[in-house]
């Protein structure tokens, strides 16, 4: 299997939705069912926080979240854990600054699928050497999801990346109304936890998020 082509990586960003247990308010798995119904385009698992799974439960939801994303044609990504992402053979694996050395985690993956968080160009060319196959940019605007994110940092490095020709999603309080301005910017596509997996009608919000991408 070769690394995932650019264009198609680009494609599958445009509606990314990301959860663990502790981000839904109801059975993770049907939440994911609902947003796939929405049309995601492509999902992470992340399992993180306090009183978040560990363990056998953690693997087991994987697992499980795993099984909805193949039926669907969805492709399915873990954050953080490089171990579990190989055990479960997911589709790739998503990790953080202070995470594992990006270049290692490419040895382990294959030809996985590689995102790496970024916060400035130098962190980008970085991760580019190391084999990274998209960039997550962000926050862009302030969230209440992450606890230690960097400082809020809006669009402006969405645009000074505009001529790099990577794939690029948004992450950070992104929602239905203001997630026009990160594709404007220049981004592939956006990412989103709460805005889908806090929504009172999940589908509907995961629906109206993706005509606002697609409009
Ligand atoms: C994981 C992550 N990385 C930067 S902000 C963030 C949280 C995004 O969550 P939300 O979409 O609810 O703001
Ligand atoms: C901290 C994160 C930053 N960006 C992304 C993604 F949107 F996938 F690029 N995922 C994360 N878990
Ligand atoms: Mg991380």
């Amino acid at each position: 299997m070769a690394r995932i082509n650019p264009e198609k990586l680009k494609s599958l960003l445009k509606v990314y939705f990301i959860a663990g247990s502790t981000n839904c308010l109801e059975d993770p798995c049907i939440v994911l069912e609902e947003a796939i119904r929405g049309g995601i385009t492509l999902f992470q698992y992340r399992e993180k926080g306090s009183n978040c799974l560990d363990g056998t439960e953690k693997l087991v939801l994987g697992r499980e979240l795993q099984r909805i994303c193949k039926n669907n044609g969805i492709p399915f990504i873990v954050n953080d854990d490089i171990e579990m992402a190989l055990e479960l053979d997911a589709d790739g694996v998503h990790i953080g600054q202070e995470d594992e050395d990006a270049q290692e985690v490419r040895k382990k993956i294959g030809d996985k699928i590689l995102g790496v968080s970024v916060h400035c160009v130098k962190e980008v060319e970085k991760a580019k050497l190391a084999g990274a196959d998209y960039f997550g940019v962000g926050p862009i605007f302030p969230t209440e999801t992450k606890k230690d994110t960097r400082a809020v940092q809006g669009t402006a490095l969405i645009e000074e990346l505009k001529d790099f020709e990577i794939p690029i999603v948004g992450i950070g309080g992104i929602t239905a109304d203001n997630a026009s301005l990160v594709m404007e910017a220049g981004a592939d596509g956006v990412s989103v936890i709460t805005a889908i997996s806090h929504a009172d009608d999940v589908w509907e919000a995961a629906d109206r998020l993706r005509r606002k991408i697609y409009n």
